[in-house]
């Protein structure tokens, strides 16, 4: 797999090699001509390899198709369980179903957390998932309420710690712009045009299994069989 994505991203830089576009006011570069300028221009005190440019490419691909992808399949999930929820429905998933559930982080100096001395250099994993459905901070916190928001400035901007599905600090996803975005848009487009149902006598709406597969994004194990019927 790593073999064949990396022919596709030699492929991209050598195709943009021949292909230049230039800066102009309006800025038509793409990303990897910007990387490919600032590579020969070279007077950067750690210079852009090839593989530097691979390396951004490759996270964007990986952090920018299974997290929005994730989070459209929980919210259908969601929706189908609580059908009448669909007609205002919203990209509030994200509260129960963070598709990237653990963050890590080091620690620059030793610090002490609730009695706890975390040493430096010590490496972390924030558990976000459990954060986001901590009753302490949210009531019912398992139901999903996408009402919940309407009357909240609780959001997914990185200030409110309870409520951190992109992240926070330094390393928040660079991606959250597009990625609600997409997410939004698809969604808007599936529920407008259908109306969504489980197939009948198969499961029942409260009986769909919603456990995770394991793995570094928390996507649903099941796959989603649903019966789409297109709006007049
Ligand atoms: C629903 C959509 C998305 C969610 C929930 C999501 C979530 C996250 C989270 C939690 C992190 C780690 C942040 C941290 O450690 O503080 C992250 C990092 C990242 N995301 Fe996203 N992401 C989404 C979409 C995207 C998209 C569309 C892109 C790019 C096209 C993207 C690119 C990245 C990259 C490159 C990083 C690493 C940033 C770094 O380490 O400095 N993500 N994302």
């Amino acid at each position: 797999m790593r073999d064949k994505l990396d022919v596709i991203m030699d492929e991209i830089i050598e195709r943009h090699k021949r292909n230049r576009r230039s800066n102009s006011e309006f800025g038509s570069e793409d990303l990897v001509d910007v990387f490919l300028r600032v590579q020969e221009e070279g007077n950067l005190k750690y210079p852009i390899t090839n593989d530097s440019i691979k390396a951004v490419l490759y996270d964007l691909f990986i952090g920018g198709t299974e997290t929005s992808l994730t989070t459209i399949d929980w919210a259908m999930v969601e929706l189908l369980r609580r059908h009448e929820a669909m007609a205002k429905a919203q990209a509030k998933t994200l509260r129960l179903h963070p598709p990237a559930p653990v963050l890590p982080r080091a620690c620059i100096n030793e610090q002490v957390i609730d009695g706890y001395t975390i040493p430096a250099g010590q490496k972390l994993l924030f558990n976000i998932w459990a954060m986001q459905r901590d009753p302490r901070y949210w009531k019912d916190p398992e139901k999903f309420e996408p009402e919940r928001f309407e009357n909240s400035s609780v959001d997914f901007l990185g200030g409110d710690h309870q409520f951190l599905p992109f992240g926070g600090g330094k390393r928040m996803c660079p991606g959250m712009t597009f990625g609600t975005t997409t997410v939004e848009s698809v969604l808007a487009q599936l529920l407008y045009n259908f109306d969504w149902k489980l197939p009948a006598g198969v499961v029942r709406a409260q009986d769909v299994d919603m456990i995770e597969s394991n793995g570094i994004t928390a996507a649903r194990k099941d796959n989603l069989f649903v019966v789409a019927t297109p709006y007049k």
